[in-house]
C-alpha cells in the first residue's frame, strides 16, 4: 500500500522537498531489526557502558540465535540484528532473554538517565504490550514499582504475559481509564505517555498502519492525547518527570499537545535535566516552552519515527499525595507454615512480602507491597509482584510465572537443562523424556535459562507449560 497522499502534501510541505521525500523513500525502506537485552538474564549490566563498549559476541551473551550487527547507541541494552530471527523458535525469546523492541523507542531509557530511576515509582499510562514497561522495570529495580496500565483488556492480558516473562518481580498490570489512575494523586516519580497516536512513524514496519491512518484520526488521537495528559500530571508528584512519547511525525500530535498542555498547566512545567544526545545519532532536538523534545526520522536515525519529550513538574506546583479509599479487600495473609513453604522458592525471602490473592499466592518485594496493596483495593490490577502459586498440604506447586522471576531461588527444586529439539517440545506443551528429570517437580532450563515446570512421575511427565503461552508455529 502506497503512503496516504495527505500525509505526503504535509511531509514534503513540512520538511520541504529533499528532505520530505527522503524520508518518504526511507517509509518504503526495510526496517532494521533490534532487540533490548534483559540485563537480569543475560548479565548485560555487567557490560561497561559507552557508545562502542558492551557488545557482546552472541556466544558471549549466551544468544546464538541473535547475530547481533551493533549497539542502539542510546541504550545500554539496545542491540541491532544483522538478520530478523525467528523469535517464535529461540527458547531465549521465550525466556524473557530479551524483548524485541524498535530501536527509537528505547530513547525514553536515555531520556531517564539523570532520574534516580532505582526505587522510583513510576507510572507506564498506555502500555502494551509492555515495550517500555519492561525497560521502566529493569530501571527501577526491586525497590521500585511500575504500574503499567493498558486500558483494553486484551491488550492488557498480552502485556501481564510480557511482564511476567520479563521476570523483575516489581510491577503492577492494572487496566482502566487513564483517570483512574489519575486519581492516585501526586504518587509517582515518573509518569510515561506513551501515546495512542495516528502511527505515522510505523508506515514502514507496520503496512497497516498506512490503511487506518486519515485526517479524522488524527484529530481524535490529539483530543485523546491531551485528556491523557490531563491525567498523568494529576498522578505526577512536584518534581517528578513526564515523559510523552508517540510514534508520529504529526505535530498537532506532538508538539501540539505540549502547547496544548502548556495553556493549562502553564509554570507548573520545569526543565528537566540536559539528555545528552551526539549529532551522530541523526535526533532532531527541540523545545516547546520547558519541554526538551526529541524527534527521529528514519531517513536520520537507524530506528522508527518516534517523538519523545520531557519536562519536569515544578516544585511548587504544590498538591498532596492522594489515593482513592479502598473499595475492597484483596490481599489474604498466609499462615506461618504457608510463608515458610513460599520463603524457600525466593533467593530474598527476607526481602519480599507474602499474601494470597484468590487462590494464588504472591511475593511483592517489601519496599513497594504496601502501594501495590493500595493500587489493588482500587482499581482492576490484573497481575503483580510475582505469583508463586498454590499451596497444597504445605507444598507449593508453582506458578508458572515463578520460573522466569530473576529472584526465584534456583535451589529449591532440580533443574533439568533440555537441548534444542526438546526445548521446542516442552514450549510446544508436547510430551518431553522423563530420563533428564529428577522425580517430582522440576524447573525445566535450556541453556540456563529457566522456561518452566514439569512434573515427574516415575516414566511420566506432566508437561506444566501454560497453553496461553504455548508455540503454534511448526
Ligand atoms: C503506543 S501504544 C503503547 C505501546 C507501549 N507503551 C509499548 O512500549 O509497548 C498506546 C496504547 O494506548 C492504549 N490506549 C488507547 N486508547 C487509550 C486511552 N483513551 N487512554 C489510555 N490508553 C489508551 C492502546 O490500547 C495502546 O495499547
Amino acid at each position: 500500500m502506497t503512503l496516504p497522499a495527505k500525509f505526503v502534501e504535509r511531509v514534503l510541505r513540512d520538511l520541504g522537498g529533499t528532505e520530505g521525500a527522503a524520508l518518504c523513500a526511507a517509509l518504503d525502506a526495510e526496517p532494521p531489526v533490534s532487540v533490548r537485552l534483559n540485563p537480569a538474564k543475560t548479565g548485560a549490566d555487567t557490560l561497561p557502558a559507552g557508545p562502542d563498549a558492551g557488545l557482546p559476541v552472541p556466544e558471549a551473551a549466551g544468544l546464538p540465535a541473535l547475530a547481533i550487527a551493533g549497539r542502539v547507541p542510546w541504550s545500554r541494552d539496545g542491540r541491532y540484528l544483522a538478520v530478523r530471527p525467528s523469535f517464535t523458535l529461540d527458547p531465549d525469546f521465550h525466556a524473557g532473554a530479551y524483548y524485541v523492541q524498535e530501536a527509537s523507542s528505547q530513547f525514553v531509557g536515555h531520556l531517564l538517565a539523570a532520574v534516580r530511576t532505582e526505587g522510583a515509582r513510576i507510572l507506564d499510562l498506555c502500555a502494551a504490550p509492555g515495550g517500555k514497561t519492561t525497560l521502566y522495570a529493569s530501571l527501577a529495580g526491586p525497590d521500585g514499582l511500575v504500574v503499567a496500565n493498558e486500558i483494553d483488556r486484551r491488550r492488557a492480558s498480552v502485556l501481564a504475559d510480557n511482564v511476567r516473562k520479563w521476570g523483575t518481580g516489581n510491577v503492577a498490570v492494572t487496566t482502566c481509564e487513564p483517570r483512574a489512575l489519575g486519581d492516585f494523586e501526586a504518587w509517582f516519580d515518573v509518569v510515561a505517555v506513551d501515546a495512542p497516536c495516528s502511527g505515522e512513524g510505523m508506515f514502514r514496519k507496520d503496512p497497516d498502519a498506512r490503511g487506518e491512518w486519515s485526517e479524522g484520526n488524527v484529530k481524535q488521537c490529539a483530543a485523546r492525547q491531551d485528556e491523557i495528559l490531563r491525567e498523568a500530571w494529576r498522578a505526577l508528584k512536584p518534581g517528578g518527570t513526564l515523559v510523552y512519547s508517540t510514534c508520529t511525525f504529526n505535530r498537532d500530535e506532538d508538539e501540539g499537545a505540549l502547547e496544548r498542555m502548556a495553556a493549562w498547566a502553564g509554570d507548573e512545567i520545569a526543565e528537566s535535566e540536559e539528555t545528552a544526545v551526539e549529532d551522530a545519532w541523526g535526533i532532531v532536538c527541540g523545545r516547546v516552552g520547558a519541554f526538551r523534545t526529541f524527534r527521529f526520522y528514519p531517513h536520520r536515525t537507524c530506528g522508527e519515527g518516534f517523538f519523545a519529550a520531557v519536562a519536569r513538574k515544578s516544585f511548587d506546583a504544590g498538591g498532596r499525595v492522594r489515593a482513592p479509599k479502598a473499595r475492597r479487600t484483596v490481599f489474604a495473609a498466609v499462615d506461618r507454615k504457608t510463608a515458610g513453604e513460599l520463603a524457600r522458592w525466593v533467593r530474598n525471602p527476607g526481602g519480599m512480602r507474602f499474601a494470597a490473592v484468590a487462590d494464588t499466592c504472591y511475593a511483592w518485594y517489601a519496599a513497594q507491597a504496601d502501594a501495590v496493596r493500595t493500587l489493588s483495593e482500587a482499581l482492576p490490577v490484573i497481575y503483580s509482584g510475582v505469583a508463586l502459586g498454590q499451596v497444597f498440604k504445605g507444598v507449593l506447586k508453582p506458578d508458572p510465572a515463578l520460573a522466569f522471576f530473576d529472584g526465584l531461588n534456583r535451589g529449591a527444586l532440580h533443574a533439568a537443562e533440555l537441548d534444542d529439539e526438546e526445548t521446542l517440545r516442552f514450549l510446544r506443551r508436547q510430551d518431553i523424556a522423563a530420563g533428564g528429570l529428577a522425580e517430582g517437580m522440576n524447573l525445566v532450563c535450556s541453556r540456563g535459562r529457566a522456561l518452566g515446570f514439569a512434573k515427574r512421575i516415575g516414566a511420566r511427565v506432566n508437561n506444566l507449560y501454560p497453553n496461553s503461552l504455548r508455540i503454534i508455529k511448526q
